[in-house]
Order: C-alpha cells, then structure tokens, then sequence
C-alpha cells in the first residue's frame, strides 16, 4: 500500500499548555485510522493538523501529492451560514473546481441519501444541529477526497444518517480514501476502521488497541455514577448527557448487565468496542 500522508513528531501548545507532544501517524491509501481518547486530549487539534487547517509548532505533515485533495468535517460546522445547502455546497465545489453538471448531480444524490432534500433551500443558520452536521460532512466528501478527516462525525446524526455515513465511508474507502477520524460512538464505526490509536498525555499510542470483541461499551440510562460506583469490573465510565457509558471486558459483561436490569437501568446498546486497557 502506498502511504497517502505521515505526521512527523507533530508538537503543539496553546499558550504555555503543550497538548500534543510528539505525536507520529502514517496513514496508508485505502486506510481507516481512529484516534480516540478522552474529553481535550487533543484529537480535535490532531485532526486539525492533519487536515492542514492548522500548522504545528514543530513537526511535519507531509501528503503523497501536493495537490492532494482533503475533505475535513470539523467538530463543530458553522451554523450561522446565511447560505441554503445548495447554494452552500454549490459554492464550495466551485471551489474545489467541480463542474457545474457533476455538481448538480452529487450535490442532489448527497442530499437525498441524507434525507435532506426538503430542507435544502432553507438558510443552514435555521436548520437543526443534525442537518448541519450532514451539510459539513457533504461538503466534506462532496470533492471525492484522497483524505478525509472526520472530527466526531456522528454527533447530531440520527439512526438512519449514521448508516449513510457508514455506507458511504465504506464506498469511498472502496474507492481508495484514506480515513482519519475520532469518536466517542465507537462500536458504530468497528466495521470500517482499520486501526484505532489512543491519545493520553499529548501522546499518541504506537501499540494496537486490544483485540476487537475484548472490551464492550453498555449504554445505560437510568442510573448515576453512585449506582455504579463500586462497580470494580467497569474499565472505565463516560457520562453522555442522559445515558451513562459502561465499558467492560467481554467475560464480565453479563454480570453487569444483570446488575443493571436489577436497579431498573434501561439498557440502550450493548456492543464491542476497541478499546486500550491501561
Ligand atoms: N484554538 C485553541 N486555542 C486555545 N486552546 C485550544 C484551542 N483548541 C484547543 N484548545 C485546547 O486544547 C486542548 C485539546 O482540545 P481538543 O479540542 O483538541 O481536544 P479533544 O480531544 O478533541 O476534545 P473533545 O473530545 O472534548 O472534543 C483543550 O484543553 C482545549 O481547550
């Protein structure tokens, strides 16, 4: 496989904080990297790099080509945009020197795998977060990038456009994309990545995550952290707005689930996840 882009020992601060200190990634063609980690571990800003939004303080981001073209989805799409869809994603494809007939016809294929037809003339600064988040990530694929950079895709999204998202991921991928991406959802994306990496401490892990079906994220709504406080099985736990995410190894899974059934938590998904143990 061809490498398609590598970061050299990309270093970061903002202010006198350092956030990424010596961080290298390769990424093939055709590859699908996730960079997972918590809450300002510094993925945004890793991504960031990597898309060439931003430059490091020092390190290098080198692509194949010079022309190569980079679709990025920030973490959060501007919704203030006085443009409809249309026009936006007109705009921006102009821009990145698609032909008006190829435009119409991706434009209005993308919009409708999106469900996102009837709202494409109205203003994006009045349509909800997740048909935001769908006009970012089209303008993003729109130019059928050679890298595409996904900051936390999903968020907003509902069922039916996360598999579209999926779907169309695994297309391009097909087609030879490389992917680099983050997220907090990981069991959707277990299908479609190829390597997971972990940032901690401004430093991202060389190793591989654990083997896939080792750990499970449970989704639970219902209870507190006080409920599972002395849960000493759980690997870790992360509070997502009204639900409560529960990782754990796969043989305890069972016997947490029964737990959570016991003090009437509602039980939301259950799935494999990749997942590094410290
Ligand atoms: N432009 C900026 N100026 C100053 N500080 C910044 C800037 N961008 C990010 N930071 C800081 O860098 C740290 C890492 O932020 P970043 O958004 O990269 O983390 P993240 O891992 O993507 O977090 P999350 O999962 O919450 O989105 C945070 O402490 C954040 O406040």
């Amino acid at each position: 496989m061809n490498q398609l882009v590598e970061l050299k020992s990309i270093k970061k601060k903002y202010g006198k904080k350092t956030i990424l200190y010596d961080m290298s990634l390769r990424l093939e063609e055709k590859q699908v990297i996730a960079v997972l980690g918590g809450n300002g571990s510094g993925k945004s800003t890793f991504l960031r790099m990597a898309a060439g939004v931003e430059r490091p303080d020092s390190g290098q981001v080198v692509y194949a080509d010079k022309n190569i073209r980079i679709g990025y989805v920030p973490e959060r799409f501007p919704n203030y945009l006085r443009f409809t869809p249309n026009e936006y994603l007109h705009y921006t494809g102009r821009i990145g020197g698609i032909s008006e007939a190829e435009l119409k016809q991706r434009i209005s294929s993308l919009l409708h795998r999106f469900q996102l037809d009837k709202w494409s003339d109205r203003r994006i600064s009045t349509l909800s977060k997740g048909n935001i988040q769908k006009v970012g990530i089209i303008q993003a694929i729109l130019p059928q990038p050679e890298l595409l950079v996904l900051d936390e895709p999903l968020s907003g999204l509902d069922f039916s456009a996360q598999q579209e998202l999926l779907l169309i991921l695994d297309e391009l991928k097909e087609r030879g994309t490389s992917i680099l991406l983050t997220y907090h959802e990981a069991p959707i994306f277990e299908e479609v990545v190829d390597q997971a990496y972990y940032i901690k401490d401004g430093q991202l892990t060389e190793e591989k995550l654990v083997e896939k079906d080792a750990v499970k994220v449970i989704e639970v709504k219902g209870l507190t952290d006080i409920d599972v406080q002395e849960w000493n099985e759980l690997i870790n736990k992360e509070r997502r707005e009204n639900s409560l995410l529960l990782y754990v190894n796969s043989e305890n899974s069972d016997q947490i689930l029964s737990r959570i059934l016991e003090l009437q938590g509602s039980i939301e998904y259950v799935g494999n996840i990749d997942y590094k143990i410290e």
